[in-house]
């Protein structure tokens, strides 16, 4: 099996949904290499001890920055970030960045429950998929 190196971000409201997915899903994701942001990696390794989860900072303090600057760099594979959309968020342009990143680099992106559902029960997710490069006006965005 090919490790993915995937990211996980959830905003409170959406948290404990985000365990349950991970719950719901753990034997596809189980093996795989996790980074999250600071409260959500907290969490998700006191929920599901048997995943590799490295918890960078909070979000509001520059997680979701982490994270985007790994995606840059080449180091995230699956972008799995469960967004509350009804709470406005002091870090927003942070959490715009990070999305922005996501796009800009061609990752796989889940933003929510049914999109996630998708991509890990998705062929490209057990084989190697690898996403073609982005290239924007020229701008080639991943490095291979
Ligand atoms: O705010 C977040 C994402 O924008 C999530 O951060 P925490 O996991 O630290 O709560």
């Amino acid at each position: 099996m090919t490790r993915k190196r995937i990211a996980l971000v959830a905003h409170d409201a959406r948290k404990a949904d985000l365990i349950a997915w991970i719950g719901a899903n753990i034997r596809l994701l189980d093996g795989h290499l996790y980074w999250a942001t600071g409260t959500t990696g907290q969490k998700v390794r006191s929920a599901h001890p048997q995943l590799e989860v490295t918890p960078l900072k909070s979000g509001p303090l520059g997680g979701d920055q982490q994270i985007g600057a790994m995606i840059a760099e080449g180091r995230i594979d699956l972008l799995v970030f469960f967004v509350d959309p009804m709470t406005a968020q002091p870090h927003d342009v942070d959490v715009k960045a990070l999305t922005r990143l996501a796009t800009l680099y061609n990752i796989p992106m889940a933003c929510n429950e049914a999109t996630a559902d998708m991509v890990v029960s998705s062929p490209l997710f057990a084989g190697g998929y690898t996403p073609r490069a982005a290239d924007f006006n020229g701008y080639e965005t991943r490095q291979v």
